[in-house]
């Protein structure tokens, strides 16, 4: 279906699929305003407008996320950005406000990434940013129903021995045997930075009882998630570049791993010179499950609504297709089956 046939009344339809979102970062919800308003309120210095003209004002900060020209291009203003967040409150609030906005989207379950070296470089604890994090998802769920799980990522471009000394510390394996988070990730750029020497990480992760998943083939080619498999990953975050690698295609589909595919984003990074570009119609015929996601809602063009939008506008799917999708969703999510049961009957009564 060209974009012109899209009707109004497919947003209505999209907007009331029980959705599930696995891949967002709790550090790209956070939008200009509240960066310029925190920033005040804990005496954050941001970048002089004479060093960064895009620091004049939370519109010209917006206006410069529209101009990203690659991945590192957006992390660094993605890591100058959290810099303002530095109390409990911060994290509850960010938490809640990201959960509230995606509640009135239809996401009926969030899996939460944060990325504790960058606010640990900064002084900022574990245990200040779980807490945070945790309180404003017990609001979420209190006011709305929907289930989180939180995901703290370690940064690939940091060495390895610095995801193993947070894995080590006390903050971290105590919130882990209390089940305050279900898994790790691996983020940051990705080119360059091979997921190899965390295999140590992965394997102690793993011992431990926790999920394991990466970002791979974003930037980087197959051969990226193929090592991410072999290290022990059970779901791939992105994954896009998969259609290179065709028996990589064909195992990923026999053996139900997941990729979370945040479409707007890799338009934002250039990784997809448009929504079209994205594999969607080769995964489905192909049997490939994967997750529609928003990625850094305030930095990559929007919140998860925006990307089923843009989807629809770009491949003309079914309602069967997109009930198709939101199973994948459901099913790959790391809840447990109870919480998964109810996900399917939403989706049933639709
Ligand atoms: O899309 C991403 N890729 C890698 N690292 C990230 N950190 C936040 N978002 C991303
Ligand atoms: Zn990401």
């Amino acid at each position: 279906m060209p974009a012109s046939d899209f009707k109004p009344a497919d947003e209505a339809f999209l907007r009331s699929l029980p959705k599930c979102e696995h891949h967002l970062h709790i550090e790209g919800a956070l939008s200009p305003e509240v960066l310029f308003r925190l920033a005040t309120r804990n005496s954050i210095p941001l970048p002089s407008p004479s060093s960064d003209p895009a620091y004049t004002s939370p519109t010209t900060l917006a206006q410069r996320y529209k101009s990203f020209t690659s991945l590192d291009d957006f992390l660094a203003y993605y890591y100058r950005g959290m810099a303002v967040l530095l109390h409990p409150a911060d994290y509850e609030d960010l938490t809640y406000a990201y959960l509230a906005r995606a509640h009135s989207e239809g996401v009926r379950h969030a899996e939460v990434f944060f990325d504790p070296q960058a606010h640990l470089e900064r002084g900022v604890d574990f245990d200040t940013v779980l807490s945070g994090m945790r309180a404003g998802c017990a609001k979420a769920e209190a006011e709305f129903g929907t289930s989180t799980l939180i995901i703290p990522c370690f940064l690939r471009h940091l060495p390895a021995d610095d995801a193993w000394t947070v894995l080590q510390s006390e903050a971290f394996r105590a919130a882990a045997e209390r089940r305050e988070f279900v898994g790790i990730g691996l983020d940051s750029s990705e080119a360059g930075f091979p997921i190899a020497p965390f295999e140590k990480v992965w394997r102690a992760t793993k011992g431990m009882g926790l999920r394991l998943t990466a970002h791979a083939g974003e930037e980087g080619g197959a051969e990226n998630i193929a090592e991410a498999l072999r290290v022990g990953c059970e779901r791939i975050d992105h994954g896009v570049r998969i259609v290179e690698d065709a028996e990589l295609v064909e195992r990923v589909a026999r053996e139900k791993i997941m990729l979370s595919v945040c479409p707007l984003s890799n338009v934002a990074l250039r990784v997809k010179k448009s929504v079209a570009e994205v594999p969607i119609r080769e995964f489905l015929d192909r049997g490939v499950r994967f997750s529609i996601n928003s990625d850094d809602p305030e930095y990559l063009g929007g919140y998860i609504l925006d990307s089923y939008v843009a989807v629809q506008e770009a491949f003309g799917l079914s309602r069967d297709e997109w009930k198709t999708i939101c199973r994948y969703a459901i099913e790959g999510s790391w809840c447990g089956q109870d919480r998964k049961d109810v996900l399917l009957g939403m989706l049933k009564e639709i």
